[in-house]
C-alpha cells in the first residue's frame, strides 16, 4: 500500500512523543513513514523530502520538533501537501518555543498547530486521518467508530460516578 503520511520529526528525541501520533495511524490502518529530518541539521534532506512528498502520494504531513521547531514551517514552504506541526515539549521552556516557532506562521504558508506533547501527537494522528477520510471512506468509518467508543467510555464512566 503506498505511504500516505509521511511522520517525520526533527530528532530521534521526539519519538517519545511523535509515537502517539503514529499509534493512532496503525489503529485506524493508515499507511505511514517515519523519519528524522531536521531544517537546521539536514536542510537538504528536508527540502527532497517535502519537495517529493506530494508525487509520492503522501496525502498529509505529521511533522513534530522541539525548540526553535523550524521544520513544519520549513516544510509547509516547500510543499502544498498538508501539514500538522506538533510542538514538543522542550527541556529548557517546556514547549512554549516549541508551539510559538510552530503556530506563527506568516499569512499565506499555514501549518495545522496541535498542543504541546503527548496530546497534542495523539490528535496529529487523528487529524491526519481525518483529512484522509474526507475521501477515503473506510478510513472515514474508523474514525466515527472511535469517536463513538471515547462517546459511550465517557457516558459509562459518569455512570458509575
Ligand atoms: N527543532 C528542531 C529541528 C528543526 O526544526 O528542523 N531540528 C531539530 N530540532 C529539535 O531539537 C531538539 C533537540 O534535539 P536533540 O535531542 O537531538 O539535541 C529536538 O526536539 C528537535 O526536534
Amino acid at each position: 500500500m503506498p505511504v500516505q503520511v509521511g511522520v517525520i520529526m526533527g530528532s530521534q528525541s521526539d519519538w517519545d512523543t511523535m509515537q502517539h501520533a503514529c499509534e493512532i495511524l496503525d489503529e485506524l490502518q493508515i499507511s505511514y513513514e517515519k523519519k528524522v529530518v531536521s531544517a537546521h541539521r539536514t536542510p537538504d534532506l528536508m527540502f527532497e523530502y517535502a519537495e517529493q512528498a506530494a508525487e509520492r502520494g503522501i496525502k498529509v504531513i505529521i511533522a513534530g520538533a522541539g525548540g526553535a521547531a523550524h521544520l513544519p514551517g520549513m516544510v509547509a514552504a516547500k510543499t502544498t501537501v498538508p501539514v500538522i506541526g506538533v510542538p514538543v515539549q522542550s527541556k529548557a521552556l517546556n514547549g512554549l518555543d516549541s508551539l510559538l516557532s510552530i503556530v506563527q506562521m506568516p499569512g499565506g504558508i499555514p501549518v495545522a498547530t496541535v498542543a504541546i506533547g503527548k496530546a497534542g501527537a495523539t490528535n496529529a494522528g487523528l487529524l491526519a486521518a481525518q483529512i484522509i477520510g474526507s475521501f477515503d471512506e473506510e478510513v472515514r468509518s474508523r474514525v466515527q467508530a472511535r469517536r463513538d467508543r471515547i462517546r459511550s467510555e465517557v457516558l459509562e464512566s459518569s455512570d458509575s460516578l
